[in-house]
């Protein structure tokens, strides 16, 4: 391992350490320090090797599963977290719903659970019931642990119209991190319909997310998958409804040496930028 390597990946375990700790606090699983930085570590280490044997995703390798993305988003602590933790203004009021797509092992839903939102408001859901499973062996809270998950985990897939289909209308903020980034533009825009009808009609609705894009956007020659830019993410959600929707996108420059990644993130020459966006659709 170079020495690069060795400081990715400390700043990953350190970054998951906040989240991991704070999350076990709150169960109060563990108390001693010491022995839950040692527990820490060989624990992710472990978890890590079964979820790349799944699907070996770039983003496991760099230990993305550890880190909640939606908390980089400026409107997490000024929006959604007011939105989802908001008292009910009656009794016949239901909470809002949050759907995580393509949540890996979950980690954004425990951070937000840290964060004091009701478990029983969250779904993850991903294609991958292996990653759902790891997920609750990384947090230790599994169905038939001490202290389980109350919310919702499913695996299925999000191109399949019947798949959490008792959520159409109903989520009021969907959460969707390196997920398009996967696919062509058509299924883009399969999932982008996909996300309008589980969104609720009010203008509270918002999908909110991030993913690698390049700076003029295109698509990847051997794979079809599309990069976009703000223009083309922007010319996307027009094509799911012309006027229909507000879409906020902000690029940021990643700095990333592409020949290290063992898979096709860019093409030569492109600058790989981060989009973060914010799409809510106009009533
Ligand atoms: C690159 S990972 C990103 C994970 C997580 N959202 C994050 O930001 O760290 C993409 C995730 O999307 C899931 N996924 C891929 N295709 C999917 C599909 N058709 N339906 C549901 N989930 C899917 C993968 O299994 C994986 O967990």
């Amino acid at each position: 391992m170079s020495d690069e390597d060795v400081i990715s990946q400390t700043r990953a375990v350190e970054q998951a350490h906040a989240l991991f700790s704070q999350y076990l606090a709150t169960k109060a699983l563990c108390s001693d320090e010491a022995a839950k930085d040692r527990l820490l570590l060989n624990h992710i280490l472990a978890i890590q090797s079964a979820i790349y044997a799944v699907h070996p995703y770039p983003c496991i390798a760099m230990f993305r599963f550890l880190y909640p993305t939606i908390t980089q988003h400026p409107i997490y602590k000024t929006t959604i977290l007011p939105l989802l933790t908001a008292k009910p203004s009656s009794a016949a009021q239901t909470p809002p719903l949050f759907l995580d797509v393509g949540c890996c092992v979950g980690q954004v839903l425990r951070q937000l659970i840290v964060d004091g939102v009701d478990p029983t408001q969250l779904t993850g859901v991903d294609l991958y019931q292996d990653y759902l499973t790891h997920g609750y062996d990384l947090f230790m809270d599994g169905p038939d642990s001490e202290h389980p998950l109350k919310s919702r985990l499913e695996a299925g897939d999000i191109f399949d119209p019947i798949f959490i289909a008792d959520l159409n209308g109903r989520v009021t903020v969907i959460h969707i991190s390196s997920v398009f980034h996967l696919f062509s533009w058509d299924r883009q825009l399969a999932v982008a319909k996909r996300l309008d009808e589980l969104l609720v009609n009010t203008d509270e609705g918002l999908i909110v997310g991030s993913q690698l894009g390049v700076q003029g956007g295109g698509e990847l020659a051997e794979s079809h998958v599309f990069r976009h830019d703000s223009k083309t993410f922007k010319h996307l959600w027009e094509s799911v409804g012309d006027g229909k929707w507000d879409v906020e996108v902000a690029e940021h420059v990643w700095d990333v040496d592409l020949k290290k990644h063992p898979m096709k993130l860019a093409r030569e020459g492109d600058v790989v930028i981060v989009l973060r966006f914010v799409v809510k659709r106009r009533v």
